[in-house]
């Protein structure tokens, strides 16, 4: 008998493979396919690709689940000239193995209207029932803009829990023991591109960008932390989207002393979860701010399978079944079990996290 999940597993890998082959190739054009830059969250035709793109995947196999995205179509009822170089980025992005992209993937999306259709129906509620799918086809858009890390996400939820996650990574070195940093090769896809998976009770793998599927995974794992001050801290890149000034605190009363790594993305899950970096903390700029499910659900999922813990900054597990965001919590805490409970407390002695 196949394990449980081996097919949404096997589905999740080659969509997330196939999206994030699109997302490279938007990524090395200049201009990065920029739609709207100037507001808080940009987007560009590599995000509305990505997600036609998956979703078409998922409807193929799963016509019956429901689908959280980030984006949704209108723009692009409204802007022709914008759906059709979406349309050509979509149509001419397909996997060099014909029969994963045929008989898994269901082929080629019929037609530019099929596409708009695709990218809108992402837009289910979500909730604590049935089988739901969150997607963000570019997470990190900000890095993804500036040449840095970002990931192209994939979960599904059964009643609120996260049974599958994957992670593409296209800018990660592909090498497991690379050293942890931002720095994204300027762009340059040599011995760059990882796939994070994992799912519930089975474990979390990387494997190339280049040869997703089930095959050639290797087992991951975090790095054991004995002593919390040789410790490395991942954090966001954006000060908007993380108090980096309570993170440093947090640091210095942990004895740690070397710099945090900046990273756009759940790049910061993956990196954790194989034991590139330590530990991963997302402490809130605002009181209103509710987290996106989407920007979550994978790399929870990866790192508690790869050895850590997840909670948010009250110590509580991140609860998926809120609907469209996490409602009920607070900034993200992701680390080796061994030492959460550390970390936690150090958090929580901080004034205002
Ligand atoms: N004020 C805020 N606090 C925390 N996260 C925020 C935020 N504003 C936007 N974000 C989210 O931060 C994500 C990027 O995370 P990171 O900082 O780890 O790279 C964005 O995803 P997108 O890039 O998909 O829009 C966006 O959803
Ligand atoms: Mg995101």
């Amino acid at each position: 008998m196949s394990s449980p999940y081996s097919k949404e597993l096997l589905v999740a890998q080659l969509a997330v493979q196939r999206a994030s082959l699109l997302t490279r190739r938007v990524f090395l054009d200049s201009a990065k396919g920029t739609v709207s830059k100037s507001d808080a969250s940009p987007v560009t035709i590599g995000d509305f690709g990505a997600q036609a793109l998956i979703i078409a995947a998922l409807r193929h196999n799963f016509p019956s689940d429901e689908i959280v995205a980030e984006e949704e179509g209108s723009k692009l009822r409204e802007d022709a000239a914008l759906a059709d170089r979406i349309w050509e980025l979509v149509k001419s992005t397909k996997l060099d193995d014909e029969k994963a992209e045929t008989e898994v993937l269901g082929g080629a999306v019929k037609n530019k209207e099929h596409m708009i259709d695709l990218i809108d129906s992402g837009n289910s509620k979500g909730g604590r029932a049935g089988r739901i799918w969150a997607i963000d086809p570019i997470d990190g858009t900000k890095g993804f803009l500036r040449g840095g890390q970002y990931a192209v996400c994939l979960a599904l939820m059964v009643d609120g829990d996260v049974k599958v996650g994957v992670l593409g990574c296209p800018n990660l070195p592909v090498d497991d023991a690379a050293p942890l940093s931002a720095d994204a090769g300027a762009g340059s896809d040599e011995g760059r591109g990882v796939i994070f998976s994992a799912v519930l009770g089975q474990g979390a793998t990387s494997r190339p960008l280049t040869s997703a599927g089930l095959a050639g995974g290797k087992s991951i794992a975090m790095k054991p932390v004995t002593e919390l001050s040789a410790a490395s801290f991942c954090e966001s890149v954006e000060a908007g989207h993380s108090n980096q000034g309570d993170a440093a605190k947090i640091a210095e009363k942990l004895g740690i002393t070397r710099p945090s790594v900046r990273m756009d993305s759940q790049a910061k899950y993956g990196s954790i979860a194989r034991g590139a970096g330590d530990i991963y903390l997302r402490l809130p700029t605002s009181k209103t701010y509710q987290e996106k499910i989407w920007d979550h659900a994978a790399g929870d999922l990866i790192v508690r399978e790869a050895g850590g813990q997840v909670t948010d900054v009250l110590g509580r597990r991140l609860d998926f079944g809120h609907g469209r965001t996490l409602a009920e919590n607070k900034g993200v805490i992701a680390a080796p079990k061994a030492v959460h409970g550390q970390v936690l407390k150090v958090v929580q002695e901080v004034p205002g996290v």
